[in-house]
């Protein structure tokens, strides 16, 4: 296989023009005290992407979505959105430019619905959550985005229900359609199917990738028949750095990656 770093996946969606990158990385690193998170991590995301970023627990893969979103600053590098550099800015202010993402842990509110949550998300987006509770009935612009969003999760049937009653598999769906609220061009999803049913995950994953074409995904994943079932590309992080990164068919096929990361690996 031919490593890739830096590089965009020619085979990916046919003609990726030079220039259509969403989000990019290049010579990203991050310590903690000494232990080095992040090596000198080149990361080209086209748009349109659906990619996969996987490695042994500890590879440093939430480091680099902190590190992409903002939540961390690394301490050499660069990341560019949309061509614009964001290193050295605040994570609201990348939400504003169209990077969102979701968490590995649960973040909702229990005792909304989702309509509600995501109504509420959409007037956040909109600089009118002051006044959403006052006049609930008078978003209805926002009502009916929400509901919009809410249907394309296939949750258009759970939109009235509390969300704590809401099956897991659900409620993680919804953080995604949070995240959507945002209207993002590129999203960031850490292990969205984790804690829920093996069977249910393949769910979550195929109403994932039946979004927007022009929506930039790159979801961490440690179950491996999700990644090759709906990855394009896959990254491989090991140790804080990229090993390799090839098409599912590169990836399943190499024998490095089998060892340092397939062989070991402790979930899945
Ligand atoms: N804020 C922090 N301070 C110190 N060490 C940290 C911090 N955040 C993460 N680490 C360490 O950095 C390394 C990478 O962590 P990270 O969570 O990015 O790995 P990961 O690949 O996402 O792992 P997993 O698959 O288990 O979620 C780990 O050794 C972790 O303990």
């Amino acid at each position: 296989m031919t490593a890739q770093t830096g590089t965009v996946a020619p085979s990916h969606k046919g003609a990726i023009a030079k220039g259509t990158i969403a989000l990019s990385t290049r010579g990203v690193q991050k310590s903690f005290g000494s232990l080095v998170v992040a090596r000198d991590i080149d990361i080209d995301l086209p748009v349109g992407a659906r990619y996969a970023l996987i490695g042994p627990n500890g590879a440093g893969k939430t480091t680099l979505i902190n590190l992409m979103t903002g939540m961390l600053v690394p301490n050499a590098g660069q990341i560019t959105l949309g061509g614009e550099d964001v290193t050295a800015m605040k994570p609201q202010d990348r939400v504003k430019r169209g990077l969102a993402r979701t968490f590995q842990i649960n973040t909702l509110f229990a005792g909304l619905n989702p309509l509600e949550a995501v109504t509420l998300a959409v007037c956040e987006r909109r600089g009118i959550a002051g006044r959403f509770w006052q006049n609930i009935a008078g978003n209805k612009d926002a009502i009916e985005e929400a509901y919009e969003i809410l249907a394309k999760l296939k949750l258009g049937d759970a939109c009235y229900q509390t969300t704590r009653e809401l099956p897991y598999g659900r409620q993680r769906l919804l953080e995604i359609a949070l995240a959507l609220a945002t209207k993002p061009k590129v999203l960031l999803l850490d292990e969205p199917a984790a804690g829920v049913p093996h069977e249910e995950s393949g769910e979550i994953f195929e109403v994932v990738a039946g979004l927007s074409d022009e929506l930039t995904l790159l979801f961490i994943e440690h179950d491996m028949h999700v990644v090759f079932r709906f990855a394009t590309h896959i990254i491989v992080l090991v140790g804080g750095a990229i090993f390799t990164q090839g098409s599912p068919a590169e990836i399943s096929s190499d024998p490095g990656v089998r060892e340092v990361y397939l062989g070991t690996r402790k979930h899945g």
